[in-house]
Formats: C-alpha cells, sequence, structure tokens
C-alpha cells in the first residue's frame, strides 16, 4: 500500500521574506493570522498584498478566533482564502460552512479523551494542539505541546493537522507517534514572537517531506 503524503502548514505568514519561503519549500498551506492580539496579526490588505506575490502553490489559510460572519465577508472581499480555520463552538462550524461555501477547520484543545471531535461533527478538517496555558492571551500560538501519547489513540477519517510547539527538531517524532496526517507551525520556525526564519521554515517542510 503507497504511504501518504503527509501535509504540513505554515501559519503565521507576515511578511514578503516568510512568505517566500513558504512557496519555496513547497509547503500545502500557508496561515494568515486575523486575531489582532496575536504578534502574527496582519490586516487583510497585507494579506492581500502578500498572496499576491505568487499565483498557485500553497492554500490560504484565514486563521480567526471567534469570528462573526460579517467580519469574514469584509476579509473575504479583500483577500481569497481558500480553507477558514477557526478557533470557535462546534455550534458555530455549520454557519460558516454554509455562509462561505469554503472547508472550515476547527482548531481544537486537547486535554482528555472526552475533547476529541465527534465522528459526526460537520467540520472539514481539525487542528489539533494543547489546551492554551492559564492566562495565556490567545487559544493558540503559544509552542505548548500536545499530548502526543492521547493523540496516538484518536481515530478519524477527517484530514487534521498536529499543532502546538513543533519545530524542525521534533516533528518527524510528533508525527511518527501520533500518526498525524498533517503538521502546523508558529512558533516553531521564529526567532521571536511574530519573526519568521526562512531557513527554520525550509528546514520544517524538510523534515514532513523526510516522512
Ligand atoms: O499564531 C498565533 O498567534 C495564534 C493566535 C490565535 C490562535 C491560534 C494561533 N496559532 C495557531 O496555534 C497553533 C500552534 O502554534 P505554535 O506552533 O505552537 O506556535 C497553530 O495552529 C497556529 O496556527
Amino acid at each position: 500500500m503507497m504511504a501518504l503524503r503527509r501535509k504540513v502548514k505554515i501559519c503565521g505568514i507576515n511578511s514578503p521574506a516568510s512568505f517566500d519561503a513558504v512557496v519555496e519549500a513547497g509547503a500545502d498551506y500557508l496561515g494568515f493570522v486575523f486575531f489582532p492580539a496575536s504578534p502574527r496579526y496582519v490586516t487583510p490588505g497585507e494579506a492581500a498584498a502578500l498572496a499576491a506575490r505568487h499565483a498557485g502553490g500553497p492554500l490560504r489559510v484565514g486563521l480567526f478566533v471567534n469570528p462573526g460572519l460579517d467580519e469574514i465577508d469584509e476579509i473575504l472581499q479583500q483577500v481569497s482564502l481558500d480553507i477558514l480555520q477557526v478557533h470557535a463552538p462546534v455550534e458555530a462550524i455549520a454557519a460558516l460552512r454554509n455562509r462561505f461555501g469554503r472547508p472550515v477547520w476547527r482548531a481544537v484543545g486537547v486535554a482528555t479523551p472526552a475533547d476529541f471531535p465527534a465522528p459526526d461533527e460537520v467540520s472539514d478538517g481539525y487542528v489539533v494542539e494543547a489546551k492554551p496555558p492559564p492566562g495565556a492571551t490567545r487559544p493558540g500560538g503559544n509552542a505548548v505541546l500536545a499530548d502526543w501519547n492521547l493523540l496516538s489513540t484518536w481515530r478519524t477519517q477527517k484530514l487534521w493537522l498536529l499543532a502546538g510547539g513543533l519545530n524542525p527538531g521534533n516533528v518527524i517524532t510528533a508525527m511518527t507517534q501520533t500518526n498525524a496526517p498533517g503538521a502546523d507551525v508558529s512558533s516553531g520556525v521564529e526567532t521571536a514572537p511574530g519573526e519568521k526564519s526562512p531557513e527554520l521554515i525550509r528546514q520544517f517542510v524538510a523534515a514532513v517531506r523526510r516522512l
């Protein structure tokens, strides 16, 4: 049986150098963070200017935290997004799918089996990470490792990306141990919060491609 090619997403793209590095490395997805409290926040105009640097290439994912429908509508008028990644209750997902006609990935913080998405959930995919630490100012992007042992017990037919605290040095072990079909990284390819390293981006994508 042929092994499935694992997916890789680089999130928090906020500069021409990081955008170009993700395209050149051949990642599957790149993420724009539309959450103002994040050090990776980009305005819709900035995201559009970055996206215009290269047609095709990685699919564009927009990251939102408890978004309003009108907020996403307004952003989509400025920048074309292929996928919506949302930190939102499961009850909000159907409305987002219906309104925008794009795949919606729900970001899920997992600490116990009870946190795993239900098999009949309507989300098109998941970004699965640890729950944010106490006092965190954002629900993700905190460089916290998920419980890989716990995740190795989860089964789903849908695409899911393992996230949280990944870097070029641990992503192979993380994906092997959890059997995750994809990996998502932000902090682990940065030299400081919000400062992406083209070299670390290259190393991260190359590591996933070795699997
Ligand atoms: O990156 C952010 O600032 C962010 C803000 C709000 C919600 C999610 C965010 N990032 C996502 O969090 C995970 C893990 O990131 P990290 O590698 O641990 O930094 C990833 O899905 C990011 O897309």
